[in-house]
């Protein structure tokens, strides 16, 4: 299933990239991603004896390219929407979700933005998902594609070397960071 999981990351990340006209960068964008996998616990609130909603994960933007996950049909996933709402997002059977990080806004000129969300936890079950976090590899490059790049659309993005933003941001939860960090 992981290759398959693998495979399914690059199939998405070479549509995107048709898809806004980028297309001839997919082999080596490609040929620059790896991938690592994490399954992840959450325990369930009342095991604590709380009877409310806790936070199981801090809201972030993920700071990859994409990540598709699953999970064991606990719901807890929850996206901030434009108009400032938190939505849960419950991950159908036999569905993978796919969260958009901050890669891809720097390969789409802004034009995609990294999904804000956040793990909640309700009710007496624990919750386990499984995720495929699909990466830029040590020492690569970043850099706004030329084609997304015209007077009336400048460079968001300065180029920037993608493990040094990850080695000092890594854990930052700000929605911000990665505008703070390569934003002109
Ligand atoms: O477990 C989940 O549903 C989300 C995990 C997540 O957002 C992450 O690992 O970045
Ligand atoms: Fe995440």
């Amino acid at each position: 299933m992981n290759s398959k999981l693998k495979d399914l990351n690059f199939v998405l990340m070479r549509l995107i990239f048709e898809a806004f006209g980028i297309g001839k960068h997919y082999e080596v964008e490609a040929e620059k991603t790896t991938d690592s996998l994490r399954a992840t616990k959450y325990r369930a609130p009342t095991e604590n004896g709380n009877q409310n909603e806790t936070l199981g994960l801090t809201a972030h933007v993920d700071k990859n390219t994409l990540s598709t996950l699953c999970e064991n049909g606990v719901p807890g996933l929850d996206v901030l929407h434009d108009e400032g709402q938190w939505r849960q997002l419950p991950i159908p059977k036999g569905s993978w979700l796919v969260l958009l990080g901050n890669v891809f806004e720097v390969w789409t000129n802004g034009l995609l933005h990294g999904v804000r969300h956040r793990v909640m936890m309700s009710g007496d079950k624990e919750r386990y998902s499984y995720g495929c976090f699909s990466t830029p590899r040590e020492g690569v490059t970043m850099e706004v594609p030329p084609e997304l790049v015209d007077n009336d659309h400048p460079a968001l993005y300065r180029p920037f070397i993608y493990s040094d933003f990850l080695a000092i941001h890594g854990r930052s939860p700000s929605f911000d960071i990665l505008k703070t960090y390569a934003g002109i």
